[in-house]
């Protein structure tokens, strides 16, 4: 199902911090939103995720996002947050369970609620994101990059249309941030739409179908990564020159130096 913004602007305190944004994300495509800190890019992810109050309307398919019933949106909007706190300590497998949460219909003392297709979405999301054998651990002696794969299983278990990742990679080494960055790309095949903030502008380039580019609170830019991220755009919005190529085909955005500051 697309995703339709149409006029989306989200006022914190006395700001404006995200002026009124359109663009309709197709079924299938996984877009990256990118820009400075502060430039609006969790604000936009929490407005999709319809947690923060927002002028405008977000439509999913033929539906305004703000008129589904709780239970029914749980189950199309998956959310990873930025944050990464766990306060109580729970096992991995039982964190990654609360991802089937929206699909529970009763629950008895004693009885885990899970059916036969929740221990089967819990277990491939788990193996997907290399955390299977974490999931008798409790999340809090885990080390960040774990914790952050278990996190990502619990969003993935949801099996949402629509997945919402806020810096997914950001506490991962490089080969799980390549493995994860792939996984998540690969959700788009059978027809989700995934939205991915990040600050690396490679792995955003390459594995993203297109560019959300965000400059204080306004979008700058929107469509395929080299079209986005062009030596002006990186000077104007970054401040940076960046090595900008392909390899083997693929976009590649390696920031290399900082303009003068004014
Ligand atoms: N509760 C709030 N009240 C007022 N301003 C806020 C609030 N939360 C965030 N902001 C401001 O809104 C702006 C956008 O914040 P947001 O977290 O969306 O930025 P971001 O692009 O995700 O940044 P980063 O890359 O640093 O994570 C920032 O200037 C921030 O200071």
């Amino acid at each position: 199902m697309p995703l339709r913004l149409e006029g989306v602007e989200v006022s914190l305190g006395r700001r404006v911090v995200l002026h009124p944004l359109s663009c309709t994300i197709e079924a299938g495509e996984c877009i990256g939103i990118i820009g400075p800190n502060g430039a609006g890019k969790s604000t936009l992810l929490k407005a999709i995720a319809q947690l923060l109050p927002y002028r405008g309307r977000i439509w999913l398919g033929d539906e305004p996002l703000d008129r589904l019933a709780p239970e029914v949106r749980a189950r199309h909007l998956s959310y990873l947050a930025q944050a990464d706190r766990v306060s109580w300590p729970l096992a991995a497998y039982d964190l990654v369970a609360l991802g089937r949460r929206p699909y529970r219909r009763g629950w008895q003392w004693g009885d885990d609620g899970l059916s036969e297709k929740d221990r089967k979405a819990i277990e491939e999301a788990m193996r997907a994101t290399d955390c299977w054998s974490l999931r008798a651990r409790s999340v809090e002696t885990l080390s960040g990059g774990e914790r952050a794969r278990v996190r990502l299983a619990r969003a993935l278990a949801v099996e949402a249309p629509v997945l919402l990742a806020d810096e997914p990679v950001a506490a991962l080494d490089p080969r799980h941030r390549l493995e994860v960055m792939a996984l998540l790309r690969a959700q788009t095949e059978g027809g989700k739409a995934v939205i991915i903030v990040l600050h690396d502008l490679s792995l955003t380039s390459r594995f993203c179908d297109r560019l959300l580019l965000l400059d204080r609170g306004q979008s700058v830019g929107f469509g395929p990564a080299l079209e986005v991220l062009s030596p002006e755009s990186l000077g104007a919005v970054y401040g940076i020159e960046a090595l900008i190529g392909r390899y083997r085909g693929e976009p590649y955005v390696l920031p290399w130096s900082c303009h003068e500051m004014p």
